[in-house]
């Protein structure tokens, strides 16, 4: 009886301990929500970081809101991927709405060989801006070995989610550092905080996405570089082929809409309010449970996936 009193005691304190812990953690969330999307704040980008924003996939999609957006804070835009006719249409459409002058650069990030081309058409411009966003996911969620093409796969998706955000990082950052100012930000996702299985090679890509960009922040926010890794749930564009947006999925014009106020206030952000609270929900479950229904999630998109593709 006596000996049980003390381990009572300590019990207690444990479980007081944690409930100020979740509680605090809860707290501070909530109050960084309320700051960020309920204050509201000016863009934290602008000409005066530098005039010319890059855009790695800009032409659809997430990177085509971040053009857009960015444009609207009169910054001058360099749009880059594959397909000049897209990148025509996309700088046209910038120029004309946003009145600021645009550059484009066709560039296939799947290959190597493209860095010494961007390197030469970025010379002598002033870039305030990186956002890292190009990235290709799987056609649908599946499992590893059962990837079509694998070997090839592999190597895409490794040189165009890793590579191309180092790359690019290297030939911007030194500029900004001799400015003493600049900003990039690198699209990760939800599956690079926490795994998610059938899409693994990606998640894994996206994790690196994540540490990175945390790591580089750390390095080189004394020398006024503010790096933000942005990690979204889902968004309603190509890559999801999810085409009606919803509470949870939005469209990648809201979505960055709302990113963009917090550029300057975090360094890591779901980017969205309804994201941040499924991150913070996400981030609370243990990891068992969270991989049982993360999996669970892939095999129903991948069974819904594969019973369209078998009926066209
Ligand atoms: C609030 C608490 C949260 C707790 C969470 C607990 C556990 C965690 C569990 C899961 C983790 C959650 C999220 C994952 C994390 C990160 C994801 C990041 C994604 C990312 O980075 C980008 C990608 O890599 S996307 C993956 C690659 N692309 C694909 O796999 C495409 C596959 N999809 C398709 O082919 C099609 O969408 C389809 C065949 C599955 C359906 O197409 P169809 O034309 O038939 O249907 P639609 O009209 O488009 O949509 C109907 C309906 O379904 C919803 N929906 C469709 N697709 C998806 C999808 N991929 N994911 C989720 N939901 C999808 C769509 O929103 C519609 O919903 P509605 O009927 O309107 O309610
Ligand atoms: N949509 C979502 O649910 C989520 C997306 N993300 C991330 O957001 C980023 C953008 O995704 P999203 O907007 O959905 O993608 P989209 O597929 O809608 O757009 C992709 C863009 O990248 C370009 N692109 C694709 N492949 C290459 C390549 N090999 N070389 C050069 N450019 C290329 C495309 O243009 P073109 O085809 O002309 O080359 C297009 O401009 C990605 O990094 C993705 O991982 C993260 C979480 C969720």
């Amino acid at each position: 009886m006596e000996s049980a009193l003390p381990a009572a005691g300590f019990l207690y304190w444990v479980g007081a301990g944690t409930v100020a812990y979740l509680a605090l953690r809860i707290s501070y969330s909530l109050f960084m929500a309320f700051r960020v999307w309920g204050l509201g704040h000016g863009p934290g980008v602008g000409p005066e970081l530098g005039e010319w924003a890059v855009v790695t996939g800009g032409t659809d999609g997430i990177g085509k809101s971040y053009a857009e957006e960015l444009a609207k804070c009169g910054m001058k835009v360099v749009l880059i991927s594959r397909s000049q006719d897209k990148l025509n249409e996309v700088s046209r459409e910038i120029r004309e709405k946003f009145k600021v002058e645009t550059k484009t650069i066709a560039a296939d990030f799947a290959s190597e060989d493209i860095y010494d081309k961007i390197k030469t058409s970025l010379e002598g411009l002033k870039i305030g801006v990186l956002v890292n966003n190009v990235g290709i996911s799987y056609e649908y969620p599946e499992y590893f070995l059962e990837i079509p093409d694998l070997d090839n796969t592999i190597k895409k998706m490794l040189n165009v989610n890793i590579l191309s955000v180092c790359k690019m990082t290297h030939l911007v950052l030194p500029g900004m550092v001799e400015r003493s100012k600049g900003v990039i930000l690198n699209i990760s996702s939800a599956s690079g905080m926490n795994p998610f299985p059938l899409l693994t090679i990606y998640s894994a890509t996206k994790g690196f996405v994540d540490f990175f960009s945390q790591c580089i922040h750390e390095e080189y926010k004394s020398k006024g570089i503010f790096v933000q890794s942005v990690l979204p749930f889902f968004v309603a564009t190509k890559m999801s082929k999810i085409r009606k947006p919803s509470l949870t999925v939005p469209t990648s014009e809201a979505y960055v809409k709302s990113a963009m106020k917090t550029v300057g206030l975090k360094t890591r952000t779901n980017g969205y309010p309804i994201h941040s609270l499924m991150g913070t929900i996400v981030c609370m479950l243990p990891s068992s449970l969270y991989l049982k229904l993360s999996m669970y999630r892939g095999k129903s998109i991948r069974a819904r996936y594969l019973k369209k593709a078998k009926k066209n």
